[in-house]
């Protein structure tokens, strides 16, 4: 089993944590769009949107996903709103493995004052807004080979059912 394994959801779901435990366990090479972008880029995200905007972003996401899931032996984590391109959903169902992340409303409200300062698509927003922008979100999620609901498990018990998933599709 070599193929790259695509992690995708909601900010802060746990794309990084879950995704550094998984290529930990697995000896693959974990790589995060956004730190890739941000790191090519020199800029934090939240700077990108304001001096470029986030068509330039989403362009860039666009570039950067569809050649790294050609990588093999690698995690990749994906930005939260990765999915809302289909040319990105196409390209990593077709050569990776697609889990979605998913977590209760409830259970990621309880992550948001970590979130806010970093997520340019948070700021400025009501609780309510945000709430409606997480179900929003949550159709693009469902182009995925395998999803995990994450609000009972730590990381590691993620990655396990993740690894046991691959194991058996292989
Ligand atoms: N299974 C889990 N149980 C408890 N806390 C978790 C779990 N997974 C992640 N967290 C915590 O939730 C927060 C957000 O996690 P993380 O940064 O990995 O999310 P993300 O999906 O990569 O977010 P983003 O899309 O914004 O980059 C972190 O503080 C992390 O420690
Ligand atoms: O959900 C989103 O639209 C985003 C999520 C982050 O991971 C970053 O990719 C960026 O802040 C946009
Ligand atoms: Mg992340």
């Amino acid at each position: 089993m070599d193929q790259t394994i695509v992690l995708v959801g909601f900010m802060g779901v746990g794309k990084t944590t879950i995704g550094q435990a998984l290529a930990r366990k697995l000896d693959f090479q974990f790589i995060d769009t956004d730190q890739r972008i941000e790191a090519e880029m020199g800029m934090q995200t939240t700077d990108i949107f304001r001096v470029h905007g986030e068509a330039f972003f989403r362009q860039k996401e666009k570039e950067t996903i569809t050649q790294l899931v050609k990588k093999k032996k690698t995690v990749l984590s994906l930005g939260g709103g990765a999915f809302l391109q289909a040319a990105i959903r196409d390209t990593c169902l077709q050569d990776g493995i697609v889990i979605c992340l998913s977590l209760s409303f409830d259970g990621w409200k309880e992550r948001l004052d970590d979130l806010l300062p970093t997520r340019p698509v948070l700021q400025g927003k009501s609780l309510v807004e945000i709430e409606e922008l997480f179900y929003n979100r949550q159709a693009i999620y469902q182009s995925h080979h395998k999803k995990v609901v994450t609000d009972a498990l730590t990381p590691e018990e993620v990655a396990d059912e993740i690894i046991e998933f691959v194991l058996k599709k292989n």
